[in-house]
């Protein structure tokens, strides 16, 4: 078995996202189709035989122990009474609080890792259950397919939609999930769609409004975004994107974006690039 390995840690938009209601825990139930992108962080990872879970490369504004890749790390430690540990290295592209999941992504990336690394052979039920106790979205990456998510989350209907160029735009704002669930003016009370009507129709995003309202660079990224083509919020936000024909025509528009935002052009892909990635060690 390989020591060393590297693995990719993509990016999801949510295609759209429907609030169906609110549950007497807080959690909101939801409606939202998940798709991968082939943009994302890159980690790395080698097994130690002290037991200690070590990150290397650190990361503005989260502390160590906090990070969500040390946290999965312990968690399928500590679920597995596994007495190897890991060293883990992190090339961190994707901005945080984007919507675009990365810190879910890299905890799900852990999870799969440490499990082949640690030879501790969870089934991914098992992997998708713990992850989920460390964010919504975290089952999501270790699923690895497009999927309309319901529940809180949890329940997946894999779907096949197109996988068309993306361009997507950070507004230079960082948003809090939190923050958006529990504002008073946040729509709570959208229809549930059948899944059969999904793929066929253009569906929003119920957060879009209040999160343009609370971010005015949000709303600036979205009206510039739209003189291009359709445009939405992924997630609670602060990311907004547009699909396109061609790769050339979303990177031509991104060479008019102006500062302070940034952006990226990506694929859409109904197979993550990480469980891509995985099959060579299967
Ligand atoms: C709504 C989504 C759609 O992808 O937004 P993004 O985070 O991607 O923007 C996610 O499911 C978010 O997932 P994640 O960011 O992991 O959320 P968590 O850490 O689990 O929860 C953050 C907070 O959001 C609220 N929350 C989250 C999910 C949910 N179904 N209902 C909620 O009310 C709760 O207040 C919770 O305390
Ligand atoms: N490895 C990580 N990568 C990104 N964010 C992390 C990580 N570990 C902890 N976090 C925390 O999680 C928050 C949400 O991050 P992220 O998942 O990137 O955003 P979003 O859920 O909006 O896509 C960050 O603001 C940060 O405080």
């Amino acid at each position: 078995m390989t020591n060393t390995i590297t693995l990719p840690s993509p990016a999801k938009l949510n295609l759209f996202l429907h609030i169906n209601g609110q549950l007497p825990n807080g959690y909101h139930e939801l409606q939202t189709l998940f798709q991968f992108i082939d943009y994302g962080d890159s980690l790395t990872f080698s097994s130690r035989a002290d037991g200690n879970i070590v990150l290397t490369t650190e990361m503005a504004g989260v502390a160590h122990d906090d990070n969500l890749i040390v946290r999965a790390a312990r968690l399928l430690q500590q679920h597995t009474d596994c007495n190897q540990g890991v060293t883990i290295s992190i090339d961190k592209v994707l901005p945080m609080g984007g919507g675009i999941g990365g810190g879910s992504s890299n905890a799900a990336t852990v999870l799969l890792a440490c499990n082949y690394i640690w030879n501790t052979k969870l089934p991914a039920a098992t992997l998708a259950k713990l992850g989920l106790q460390l964010g919504a979205d975290v089952p999501v990456f270790v699923h690895g397919k497009a999927t309309l998510a319901e529940g809180v989350g949890e329940k997946f209907t894999d779907m096949n939609p197109p996988e068309p160029w993306y361009l997507v735009i950070f507004p230079n704002v960082h948003v809090n999930t939190a923050t958006i669930f529990q504002h008073p003016d946040l729509p709570r009370s959208t229809p549930k769609l059948a899944s059969a009507n999904i793929l066929a129709s253009d569906l929003g995003n119920d957060c879009q409004k209040l999160v343009s309202k609370t971010y005015p660079q949000v709303e600036k990224a979205l009206r510039w975004l739209l003189e291009y083509a359709p445009s939405k919020l992924t997630g609670t936000g602060s990311c907004v994107f547009a699909s396109f024909e061609t790769q050339q025509q979303a990177h031509q528009t991104l060479l008019d974006l102006p500062e302070p935002m940034t952006g990226f052009v990506a694929k859409g892909c109904n197979t993550s690039p990480l469980h891509n990635a995985l099959q060579q060690y299967n």
